[in-house]
């Protein structure tokens, strides 16, 4: 990638779901030149050539100048950029696969809101344990960017977090479109727990939601949330302003507001009483919390930090407690300042 500016770069984004297909959108946009890898060829063939990714987005027009292809070597070959956009439990499976086609300076940018199961890494790290990259190689974006509303060119901001400020300026170059506006930032740890304890948060809203409940419940849900988030991130070492930010308080109100979020979705579902089984049966894309919620509580449990609205949704999500126990089990907590 130029060193001074990564406009251009040759880029391989993996994994064709909604947001993986909209990022490849923006990066075409921002003048880069972009191949998606699509497990299923079907898909590759419809994004090429129809211009249409009919699963993940339907009837949104993709750029000309985005190929798409199923075979992973074929996406890699001469990436500068490499972005990750896979589920966040498939990452390591996936990657292990890639590693050995990933070109050896290429940097790589994760997408990816979630915490892995039974380690609590998160993305960034597992990218470096498989692939061996230092961490100026890697990079993860976060924001309030729901996949749809951005393939609409609505406007968006996000941030590029890296520890390395020149590489998170080089992707901010790459990235940037009229209607996508990424900011830096180098706490990498604030950005990747702010996308995934969001997740989570977002699971409780929409089982609020589903039960019934209005605003007052949701304005509680999202500020207490960011209050366990910073907490978790204050343990880990993260910048307390991260969580003020985009890839804090920006994505929470996103997520947990809008009817287009995979994971308020799901918790609807389960405030209207369906199990985790049934809601699971109706769900075409990953609702990352539902799994997460369960490496964010053990990383909060490793580091004693109190995550009580984390813990009530794994109750809920896998321990068979109704939405409505639940909800009395939260508001009857001891009382507290705040
Ligand atoms: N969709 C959105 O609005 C946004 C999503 N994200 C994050 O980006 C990541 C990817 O999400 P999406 O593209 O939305 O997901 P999606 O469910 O729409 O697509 C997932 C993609 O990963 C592929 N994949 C590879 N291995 C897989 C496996 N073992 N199981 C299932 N799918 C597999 C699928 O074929 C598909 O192309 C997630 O961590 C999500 O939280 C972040 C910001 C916005
Ligand atoms: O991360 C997102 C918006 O920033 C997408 O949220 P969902 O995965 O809940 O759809």
């Amino acid at each position: 990638m130029n060193p001074q500016s990564g406009q251009g770069a040759r880029a391989a984004v993996l994994g064709a779901g909604s947001w993986g297909t909209t990022f490849a959108k923006v990066l075409v946009d921002a003048g880069c030149a972009v191949t998606l890898h699509a497990r299923r060829p079907e898909l590759a063939r419809a994004i090429s050539e129809d211009r249409e990714n009919p699963d993940y987005l339907p009837g949104i027009r993709l750029p000309k100048g985005l190929r798409a292809t199923a075979d992973p070597a074929e996406a890699l070959r001469a990436a500068e950029l490499v972005v990750l956009a896979v589920p966040s439990q498939s990452l390591r499976d996936n990657l292990v696969q890639w590693a050995p086609l990933l070109p050896p300076d290429a940097v790589l940018l994760s997408l990816m809101k979630g915490i892995e199961l039974g380690t609590t890494k998160r993305m960034s790290q597992v990218v470096c344990e498989i692939t061996g990259a230092g961490p100026d190689r890697v990079a993860a974006m976060s924001g309030p960017n729901l996949a749809r509303e951005i393939a609409e060119e609505q406007p968006a901001a996000t941030v590029i977090a890296c520890a390395d400020q020149q590489r998170a300026e080089q992707l901010q170059a790459a990235c940037h479109t009229p209607y996508f506006r990424p900011y830096t930032n180098p706490d990498l740890v604030g950005c990747e727990l702010g996308g995934a304890v969001k997740n989570v948060i977002a699971l409780a809203c929409g089982i609020t939601e589903g039960m019934g409940f209005g605003d007052n419940t949701r304005a509680s849900l999202i500020t207490r949330g960011l209050a366990e988030t910073a907490r978790l991130g204050a343990a880990l070492g993260a910048e307390p302003t991260t969580f003020a930010g985009l890839a804090g308080l920006g994505d929470l109100v996103a997520t947990c507001s809008s009817p287009l979020s995979r994971n308020r979705t799901f918790g609807e579902k389960l405030g209207r009483g369906m199990t985790v089984e049934q809601a699971l049966q109706t769900t075409r894309q990953v609702a990352e919390g539902v799994k997460s919620c369960r490496s964010v509580l053990d990383l909060g449990r490793a580091h004693g930090v109190d995550m009580p609205l984390t813990e009530a949704v794994v109750r809920v999500c896998h321990e068979g407690v109704p939405a409505a126990q639940m909800v009395k089990e939260i508001m009857s907590r001891e009382a507290k300042p705040e």
